[in-house]
């Protein structure tokens, strides 16, 4: 429930838009109630009147038919427009309000989530949430006011028979839908959890094709997929089934109302106290009002699954930042030292820290490396100095002040980084390289390139600059993939560059070629190089050596060497 209002209150802008076509909705309803009634009223007056022969005046109820087709064919034209336009621009505010959410959490507090299932959740759950209106708000709020001032209306006639629509629209209406909601709740449920879980098995499955083939010759994988898919087809069967049943249901109270009515109805007009053409008038009206409970059991049954979807949106968008916001943030120097003093930091739920007491000083023109095994804390360390992650203790500065006074992306606006696993989007190679700068000139590229050790590579493509590197960098070679991360970075005019491991799967000659002419093209830069290798760390400043996150040796590269 509190997940149903909270949705609710992100409806709220489009609340004018939602009244409107709740409005147009039941206007239109009650035009198609008002039809059937006039309607029959009006045959078996006409009949009747044949049968007496006298004359009746058919043209006011005539008109008026005429009037309620009109108002119910436009009324649901307009409100089937109203409608789809508040949901459009409800689902239209709730994507970048999610992504809003979701942009601060990125990659940090993400990094538990499979990518196929986030790409769902991102989907599928908000496009669920489209359902509260249409199919869920809507249908109630208008099946009440339709039933309520159909039964009032029937109740101005007789109260006898207005008691019998009211408990028959009470059966079929709340009863119906509640017990269908309830006996399908858990299948909807499990259709929410499952279709996101097959979509994630999915996108694995095309993901680790290669492992899947080498390691699972047994088609474990494959068998949990078939699994997960048979299972979603068992639920949807059920909750269809349930549906179908509700349909019947309501079918079934429909027609009751209408012998009910008539059995009511038939001794009062042998004994003169109920006209014949009423009778005919109520009996149809209250066959016609059963058309607003349709919906009813579908939305009892959308419930469950929109619920968890909800809730699924919910938990991720209240999930803490990992660096928390900042409230009234200064502007970030143009350049100035970062520095770091006894930082220590460990994971969420980690047992041991992963940096201890980790101290520098990184000023523009100063070379620092930072060498170590693996799992040492290189890379946890540029988080911490990108502000992906916050240090549990200690200070981390830059320019003299404290980085919590600094928003997050405008201080990493001072940094051209290499990461460790670099991103590289489909698209061209030139696209790629100008992410750093999209005015940049061909020969700054071609510089960049060059200095990257891949400018001759990029020119043997025949379509050059212009080639596709294919997903996540399919179509180039890891070493290739690291060297156009690196161009990039090269590209990016900003007083520090952090490059982690920026010569990995290079052949040692090539390595110390390009780190050479890297670390000579950035002079003016700060440059922190994290890295195993112990090429060219002779040109360094500093030499920082990590081990299981604390800095175990430190100093000019002469001295640090001397002592290892
Ligand atoms: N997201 C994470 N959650 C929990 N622990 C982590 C996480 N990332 C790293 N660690 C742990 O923190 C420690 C330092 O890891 P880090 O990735 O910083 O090392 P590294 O020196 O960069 O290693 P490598 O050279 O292999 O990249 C390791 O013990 C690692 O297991």
């Amino acid at each position: 429930m509190k997940d149903f209002l909270r949705v609710l209150r992100l409806m709220r802008p489009q609340a004018g838009w939602m009244a409107l076509s709740i409005a147009l909705a039941a206007l239109a309803t009650l035009a198609h109630v008002a039809l059937m009634a006039t309607s029959g009223w009006f045959i078996t007056a006409m009949a009747a009147a044949g049968l007496a022969g006298v004359s009746m005046n058919y043209f006011t109820p005539a008109a008026m038919i005429r009037a309620f087709a009109i108002v119910r064919t436009g009324g649901r034209y307009v409100e089937r427009l109203v409608g789809h336009e508040a949901t459009l621009k409800f689902v239209a505010s709730l994507r970048p309000w999610l992504f809003g959410r979701l942009e601060p959490l990125a990659p940090a507090a993400l990094e538990d989530e499979r990518s196929g299932d986030l790409m769902t959740r991102l989907r599928g759950d908000i496009d669920r949430l489209e359902f509260a209106f249409l199919r869920i708000l809507q249908p109630m709020v208008v099946a009440v006011i339709v039933i309520g001032i159909g039964i009032a209306y029937a109740a101005f006639h007789d109260a006898a028979i207005a008691m019998a629509l009211a408990v028959l629209a009470f059966a079929a209406g709340l009863v119906l839908p509640l017990l269908v909601g309830r006996l399908s709740a858990p299948s909807a449920r499990r259709v929410t959890a499952n279709s996101s879980d097959l979509n994630a098995l999915l996108v694995e499955h095309l993901e680790a094709r290669a492992e899947l083939d080498i390691y699972d010759p047994g088609h474990r994988h494959r068998a949990a997929v078939l699994e997960t898919s048979d299972a979603l087809i068992d639920d949807e069967r059920k909750v269809a089934s349930l549906a179908g049943l509700a349909s019947a249901g309501v079918g079934l109270c429909a027609n009751l109302a209408l012998v009910a009515v008539i059995a009511i109805g038939g001794p009062q007009i042998a004994a003169g106290t109920l006209g014949g053409p009423d009778l005919v008038m109520l009996a149809l009206m209250g066959l016609a009002l059963f058309e607003v409970v349709g919906p009813l059991p579908v939305a009892m049954q959308t419930l469950p699954g929109f619920l968890a979807s909800a809730r699924r949106i919910f938990s991720l968008a209240d999930r803490a930042p990992p660096v928390p916001a900042v409230a009234m943030p200064e502007s970030v120097p143009e350049t100035g030292a970062l520095t770091f003093e006894n930082v220590g930091f460990t994971y969420p739920g980690a047992g041991a820290a992963a940096l201890s007491d980790v101290s520098f000083t990184l000023r523009p023109g100063k070379r620092i490396a930072i060498v170590g095994p693996s799992g040492s804390g290189k890379s946890s360390l540029v988080s911490l100095a990108l502000r992906y992650r916050a240090a549990s203790e200690g200070k981390i500065g830059f320019a003299g002040q404290p980085v919590e006074r600094f928003e997050p992306e405008a201080l990493r606006r001072r940094f051209a980084v290499l990461a460790q696993s670099d991103h590289l989007f489909s698209t061209t190679i030139d696209d790629n390289l100008r992410l750093a700068d999209p005015a940049v000139s061909r020969g700054r590229i071609d510089q960049a390139c060059a200095l990257a050790g891949i400018l001759d590579f990029i020119k043997e493509q025949p379509d050059g600059f212009d080639t596709y590197v294919g997903a996540h960098g399919a179509k180039v070679s890891g070493g290739q993939g690291r060297r156009l991360g690196l161009a990039r970075a090269l590209l990016k005019d900003a007083p520090f560059l952090i490059l982690d491991e920026p010569t990995e799967g290079l052949d040692p000659e090539t390595e110390e070629r390009v780190l050479e002419g890297v670390l000579e093209a950035t002079r003016e830069r700060g440059v922190l190089l994290i890295t195993h290798s112990h090429a060219c760390l002779e040109l360094m400043d500093e030499v920082i050596v990590l081990e299981a996150g604390r800095i175990v040796e430190r100093g000019a590269p002469g001295e640090v060497f001397r002592r290892t």
